[in-house]
């Protein structure tokens, strides 16, 4: 059977490759220079193979002309140029891409990989002309030829005359509409910063004329205005520079052009990494937090590259959330792009090169903190948090990657300590990490729960941000010590005095289940406390979810309540117990005023509202009587 070759309608498929391949008008000039650039790369690999042909860099350059007065812009090159027939074949021809096959004869040389592959990019001229002529002479030829074309009718070709070889391609721009000002594009502004965001790593000069000012020959307090041909790329990128040629200058220049923060940055890394995929990559820690950084405006990403011209401004995928800090750039040559260059064909290449940078940034933290502790603190009080939320996040999955790299304050030092430091100096009887809840330093220091862990010599962590005890409960355990929290039901913790409230726990049996009966709406249990010195009372909790974390959950905007176990632990060696015994055996009334305050007061310790403040002090009052 005879088999038969598709038909296409090839004005519908103009059509929808001129409207509906790209959602950004900007990126025709993007790929009319990418165009001009394989062009006179195509004239390099000849001039490889060809003795008779010099290529002398001078001579090799892409201009853009903006001419107001007739709406045109120009796009020049000094490339290979086009003969007659490769304008019918390539041009002609939609999704015929010469530049393909002229990969596919030539291994890629010195770099210079040749960018243009589906075909199409040309025709996006369309989305901002009505009209588009090419006037083209091929390298070695005589005849020079022009192309024109309104778009969608067809075209034209016939011969024409031009001195030099190379394309000069001339758009004819819309007419502006509601939506669209196609104006712009004649203005030395917008090409520039089109040309910047782009283009600025095509590595032959792009050249334009832009309009300066200079005092006056014979008024030197008055200016003029002159133009002047500027090159507006700065053609090689920093990340294809060689990293021994640069200085921590360079790299603070190009992290402050590209703004990427008003800050100076803590570290750069510079990547090159030839594998798998291979890819370079320049990238920054930061050393202040973006004012919206910890809002869901911030949107985390890398810039991503591939060859040297920009594919996306802030590809996500790249970098996990917890390193959503940082800031740079991603190139590479390996990348499966889609038609319109906005984004990914496949993802693969992409998750190879974020699990490489992952990994990097992961290490150069741990060299920060463990070498050079005062940046890393800076860091660390800007980003810390968000390498909290990463402990928390995905179930603690990330645990591996963040966790030496947590710092805490602690009961033992004024500066912050990692866990590694603390359980390298815990004694050997010690068998938690202890750790303690509140507002602030200051605060903690004054928990009453803190009391005998201190006594016993153990160090303890202080945590102070609201996603500390959540994240921690994500890590369990740290080289296998568990973490305990010194307001948690058992501090598992042997002391002589414990045996002494056990005692008395048992002797004061009932008037313990008295004061359980009493609050039992409040608390879960009342106890002898084996864990106060010098204080009468305080609050602890039992399972999984603490006063702390029962704060924090209430405070977010949901409707449902989340209530820590309470535990109402009582000093039995504290003056104030005699009183309550004295009271539970002489005079009931008293026995209730008593355990109620010293329930109150034990909330307020613990920063939690009293029940009912007026009652209290109401209460208050009747002691004093
Ligand atoms: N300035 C130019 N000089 C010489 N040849 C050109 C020029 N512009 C386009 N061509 C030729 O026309 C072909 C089609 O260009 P077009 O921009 O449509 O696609 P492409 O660059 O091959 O691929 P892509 O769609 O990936 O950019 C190119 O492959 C090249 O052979």
């Amino acid at each position: 059977m005879q088999t038969k070759q598709f038909q296409a309608e090839t004005k519908r498929l103009l059509d929808i490759v001129i409207h509906s391949i790209y959602t950004n008008k900007d990126i025709f000039l993007r790929e009319l220079i990418s165009n001009a650039s394989d062009a006179i790369d195509k004239v390099y690999y000849k001039a490889l193979t060809d003795e008779t042909i010099q290529f002398n860099k001078d001579d090799y350059y892409i201009r853009v002309e903006a001419d107001k007065a007739n709406r045109l812009l120009k796009i020049i090159d000094t490339g290979i140029g086009m003969t007659a027939e490769e304008l019918e074949d390539n041009i002609g021809v939609i999704a015929k891409s010469g530049s393909l096959s002229f990969k596919k004869d030539n291994e890629p040389k010195d770099g210079h990989e040749i960018i243009g592959q589906f075909g199409v990019g040309f025709y996006s001229a369309f989305m901002v002309a009505d009209e588009v002529t090419i006037i083209s002479k091929a390298f070695g030829t005589e005849e020079a030829h022009k192309w024109e074309s309104k778009g969608v009718e067809g075209y034209t070709v016939e011969p024409c005359q031009k001195e030099t070889y190379g394309t000069e391609i001339v758009l004819k721009l819309k007419e502006n509409t509601e939506e669209d000002q196609y104006d712009k594009y004649l203005e030395e502004y917008t090409l520039r910063s089109i040309i910047k965001k782009y283009s600025d790593f095509i590595r032959y000069p792009i050249k334009m004329n832009v309009t300066r000012t200079k005092p006056k020959e014979d008024n030197q307090e008055e200016y003029e205005e002159y133009t002047e041909e500027q090159v507006i790329n700065s053609m090689v990128p920093i990340w294809k520079k060689n990293r021994n040629e640069l200085t921590d200058d360079d790299y603070e220049k190009f992290y402050f052009e590209k703004h990427f923060g008003f800050d100076k940055p803590i570290r750069h890394l510079h990547i090159n990494t030839e594998g798998m995929v291979s890819y370079r990559a320049v990238l920054f820690i930061p050393e202040k937090a973006p004012y919206d950084f910890y809002t869901r405006e911030y949107e985390k990403g890398l810039e991503l590259y591939a060859n040297g011209v920009l594919i996306m401004e802030k590809c996500g995928e790249l970098l996990p959330d917890y390193f959503s800090f940082v800031k740079g750039v991603v190139d590479s040559e390996d990348l499966s792009l889609n038609i319109s260059r906005e984004m990914l064909q496949h993802d693969g290449q992409l998750k190879v090169i974020a699990k490489n940078i992952k990994s990097k940034i992961q290490k150069e933290l741990v060299d920060l903190l463990e070498n050079h502790r005062e940046s890393y603190e800076k860091f660390y009080q800007s980003f810390g948090r968000q390498l909290k939320y990463g402990v928390y996040s995905d179930f603690g999955s990330h645990r591996d990657d963040l966790q030496e790299l947590l710092l805490f304050h602690s009961s033992k030092e004024t500066k912050l300590v990692s866990l590694s430091e603390y359980v390298s100096r815990m004694p050997e009887d010690q068998k938690y990490i202890y750790y303690a809840v509140g507002d602030s330093v200051d605060r903690i220091e004054k928990l009453p729960q803190t009391e005998m862990v201190k006594d016993k010599g153990y160090e303890i962590l202080y945590f102070t941000d609201d996603v500390d005890e959540f994240a921690i409960k994500m890590l369990r355990e740290y080289k296998e010590k568990e973490f305990k929290s010194v307001s948690s039901g058992d501090l598992d913790i042997d002391t002589e005095e414990n045996k002494a409230s056990d005692d008395a726990e048992k002797e004061n049996k009932d008037l313990f289940t008295e004061m359980k009966e009493m609050l039992t709406e409040q608390i879960k249990t009342v106890r002898a406390s084996k864990r106060l010195k010098q204080h009468p009372v305080c609050l602890v909790n039992e399972g999984d979810i603490s006063i702390e974390m029962e704060k924090v959950l209430n405070a977010l905007p949901n409707e449902q309540e989340v209530k820590a176990d309470k535990v109402l632990e009582v000093n039995v060696n504290h003056e104030v117990f005699k009183s309550l015994q004295q009271a539970y055996q002489d005079d009931k009334e008293k026995f209730k005023l008593y355990t109620e305050l010293l329930y109150q007061q034990a909330r307020l310790i613990e920063g939690l509202p009293v029940d009912d403040p007026v009652a209290l002090s109401n209460k208050i009052c009747q002691i004093m009587k």
